[in-house]
C-alpha cells in the first residue's frame, strides 16, 4: 500500500497505477439519487467510484463526477462489461464511456464469467465463453479507453482456465469478488495474492439489511474501538489487503464510511473477524445461465 496525493491509502496494481483503498459502490443506487451521492462522496474525499453498465446508472454517475468539480484524472472509475455484451466488447466499452461522459476508465471488468445470449438471458452462447471475451477485452489495452483490465466473480476454477489459456497474454489486474467476514474466501484470496491479482471486495458491509450488524463479535470490536460496525467491516477488508467499495446514497453514511485513516484493527481483531462461524453470500450464480461458483471459496 502506498500514499498518493489524493487518497491516503492506495494499492499498486501490476500496471503501477494506484487504486484507492475505498471507493463508492453504486449497485442499486437509483438514477434520482446517485449523482448527488457521487458528488457528495467526492466532496468528502473519495476518489474512486465503482459502477457497471448493468446498474443502468453510468450516465448519472458521470453527472455526479462532473458536478463535483474534481478533475477527472484525480478520480478512479471502475465499470464493467455486462453479460449479454460478451460478443460486443468494443461496443460495450464505447457505450459505458459515452454514458459516463469520459474518454477512459481506470479499470474495466468482465462483470461475470457468463457469456449470456442477449436474445435469451436464460441461455449461454454455445460458441463463445469468457476466454473469448477476455481475448477481446485484452484488445482494449493500448486504445486509451481503459487503463487496467480485470474480472469479477471469478473463482479459482475459472481463473485457472483463464490464466492457463494460450490466448491470455494479459493477467487480470483485479478480481472483484464478494468479501465480508461471513464470506471471507481464504483460498481464493490466497490464490489471487499468489498470482499477483489485486482484489476488490464487494458487498463489503454485507449489502442491504446486512446480518453482520447483529454479530456480537463485530459489535464488541466496534464498541471497543469507538467506531461503527460499518467502519470496522471496511477496515477489516483494507487490513486484509483489498480495496472496499461500500454503497450508500445517504450523506452521513457516505462520510462515515470514509473514516479509514488514523486508526486500525489489531491483528487479533482482524483474526477474530476472519474466524466468524456464520456464512452467507449476497450474490449467487442462480440467475445465470451457467454455473460460476464451484466450491466454498468461490
Ligand atoms: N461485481 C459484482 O458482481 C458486484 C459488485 N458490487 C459493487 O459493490 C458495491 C457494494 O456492495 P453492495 O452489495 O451494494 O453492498 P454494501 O455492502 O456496500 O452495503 C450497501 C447497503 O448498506 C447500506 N449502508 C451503507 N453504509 C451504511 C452505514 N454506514 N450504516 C448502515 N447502512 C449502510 C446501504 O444503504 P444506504 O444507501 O441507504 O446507505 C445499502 O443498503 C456495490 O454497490 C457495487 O458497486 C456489489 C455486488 C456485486
Ligand atoms: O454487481 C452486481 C451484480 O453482479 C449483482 O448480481
Amino acid at each position: 500500500m502506498a500514499d498518493n496525493q489524493y487518497t491516503k491509502k492506495t494499492y499498486t496494481l501490476a500496471s503501477g497505477d494506484k487504486i484507492p483503498a475505498i471507493g463508492l459502490g453504486t449497485w442499486q443506487s437509483g438514477k434520482n439519487e446517485v449523482s448527488e451521492a457521487v458528488k457528495h462522496a467526492l466532496s468528502v474525499g473519495y476518489r474512486y467510484i465503482d459502477t457497471a453498465l448493468a446498474y443502468g446508472n453510468e450516465h448519472e454517475v458521470g453527472e455526479g463526477i462532473r458536478a463535483s468539480g474534481v478533475p477527472r484524472e484525480q478520480i478512479w472509475v471502475t465499470t464493467k462489461l455486462d453479460n449479454p455484451w460478451h460478443k460486443r466488447v468494443a461496443e460495450g466499452i464505447d457505450t459505458s464511456l459515452k454514458n459516463l461522459g469520459t474518454d477512459y476508465v481506470d479499470l474495466y471488468l468482465m462483470h461475470w464469467p457468463s457469456s449470456t445470449r442477449p436474445d435469451d438471458l436464460s441461455k449461454h452462447y454455445d460458441d463463445w465463453n469468457f476466454i473469448d471475451t477476455w481475448r477481446e477485452i485484452q484488445k482494449l489495452v493500448g486504445t486509451g479507453k481503459v487503463r487496467n483490465i480485470g474480472v469479477s466473480n471469478f473463482g479459482i476454477t475459472n481463473l485457472e482456465k483463464l490464466l492457463n489459456d494460450p490466448s491470455t497474454k494479459i493477467k487480470p489486474a483485479v478480481n472483484q469478488i464478494e468479501l465480508h467476514p461471513n464470506n471471507p474466501s481464504p483460498k481464493l484470496v490466497a490464490y489471487c495474492k499468489e498470482k499477483g491479482i489485486h482484489l476488490t471486495g464487494y458487498s463489503c458491509l454485507g449489502s442491504t439489511n446486512s446480518p453482520l450488524y447483529k454479530d456480537e463479535t463485530l459489535l464488541s470490536i466496534a464498541q471497543a474501538k469507538g467506531k461503527t460496525p460499518q467502519q470496522v467491516l471496511l477496515q477489516w477488508g483494507i487490513r486484509n489487503g483489498w480495496d472496499v467499495i461500500p454503497k450508500s446514497v445517504n450523506k452521513d453514511r457516505i462520510a462515515g464510511n470514509f473514516d479509514i485513516d488514523g486508526w486500525s484493527l489489531t491483528d487479533e481483531e482482524v483474526q477474530k473477524l476472519s474466524s466468524l462461524p456464520d456464512r452467507f453470500k449476497v450474490c449467487s450464480d442462480d440467475w445465470l445461465p451457467v454455473k460460476v461458483f464451484f466450491g466454498d471459496d468461490e
